[in-house]
């Protein structure tokens, strides 16, 4: 193997994916040059005439990232690949014994802005059969990360033990970790959610929101500050730093009945995360990693965040609103619960 592109990693990356995450970071290396230098945004954002499998138009950096990605894995350790822009799993080294799915670049729509974009993955052991390697609870994932195109550029893994910051040093070159691990705080008071859709939300997220917005003179007692960068790994990394919630639920528009997110490369990689750094991850109902996607490409809803925080929306899912104000609220029996 070349020379190692994260300092630690003998101690931060278990031994049988540290070939797979070696590569993923060269991946990203590469892509933070190319995007930093790829000069006009207009360029890297402009339409390449296709529809990805969920049926959005991919731009021509969501391409490059495909293709960044796919080069850098080639016969490595990983057996199956699926992404978002690829409608089937790909068999890429039938020796490997691991399965990414992954997201190459996620926030397309803020491309064209220099906003922060990302990538995000997760690992899994491989299986007789593409499906089986995929089509199975989020739980059985050994692995998951992100890299984050902002103002740094950062690299969060977890491999079930905790989750660990990196940065990229550009002078030279590798990935240097953070002292700390990331942990979520257990209560915050910012949240994210596109309030755009507020008319398609369920009565459980409208009367949520509605009582956020009251402020302190609604049942919650206190004022909310609210954040949306529309790319759900910043979103996460926010979270991941100084806690919040974010919330993309399912809602009436035919598109997201099964909310808006994809299961295998975006919902369940952040659940991950977000359940190794001490927060809570739901469709509302059920514990995110619980499920099982039928399909590769998959919608599920995805709530996720400070535990506290994330427990009160579940409440709201749980009590009709009139009882929900009754228990929860200012002066409602369980105070207690944030
Ligand atoms: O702005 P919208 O349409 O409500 O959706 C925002 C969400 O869609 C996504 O951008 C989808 O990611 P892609 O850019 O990979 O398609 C999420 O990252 C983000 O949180
Ligand atoms: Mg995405
Ligand atoms: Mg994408």
């Amino acid at each position: 193997m070349s020379e190692s592109m994260l300092d630690d990693a003998d101690e931060i990356v278990p031994p049988e994916m540290r070939d797979c995450v070696e590569r993923l970071a060269r991946a990203v290396a590469t892509l933070s040059r190319h995007i930093a230098r790829g000069g006009d945004a207009e360029a890297l954002d402009a339409e390449t005439g296709g529809l990805n499998p969920t049926g959005e138009s991919s731009r021509a950096l969501d391409l490059v990232a495909d293709a960044t990605f796919r080069h850098a894995l080639d016969g490595g350790s990983v057996r199956y690949l699926v992404s978002e822009e690829a409608e089937g799993a790909d068999e890429i080294n039938p020796a490997g014994k691991l399965a990414v799915a992954m997201d190459p670049l996620d926030g397309s729509s803020n491309i064209g802005v220099n906003g922060p974009i990302g990538a995000i993955f997760s690992i899994f052991p491989a299986e007789a059969t593409a499906e089986a390697s995929f089509l199975r609870p989020g739980r059985e994932m050994t692995g998951a990360g992100y890299a984050l195109f902002g103002a740094q550029c950062l690299l969060v893994l977890s491999f079930g033990r905790g989750v660990r910051k990196f940065a990229l040093d550009p002078d030279s070159g590798r990935f240097r970790p953070a002292a700390r691990p990331l942990v979520i705080a257990q209560e915050a008071y910012e949240y994210a959610i596109n309030a755009a859709n507020d008319r398609h939300w369920d009565r459980s997220v409208r009367s949520w929101v509605k009582d956020c917005l009251a402020g302190r003179d609604g049942p919650r007692g206190r004022d909310f500050n609210t954040r949306w960068v529309g790319a759900i790994v910043a979103d996460t990394h926010r979270i991941l730093t100084r806690g919040g919630i974010y919330l993309y639920p399912a809602d009436t528009r035919q598109s997201c009945r099964n909310g808006r997110l994809r299961y295998l490369y975006e919902c369940a990689p952040v659940a991950f995360l977000v359940e190794q750094a001490g927060g809570v991850a739901t469709d509302g109902k059920e514990r995110l990693l619980d499920r099982t996607p039928r399909t590769l490409h998959e919608r599920a809803p995805l709530i996720f965040g400070s535990a506290r925080t994330v427990e009160r929306v579940r409440s709201y899912y749980r009590f009709p609103d009139s009882e929900h104000v009754a228990l929860f609220g200012t002066r409602g029996l369980f105070r207690s619960v944030p």
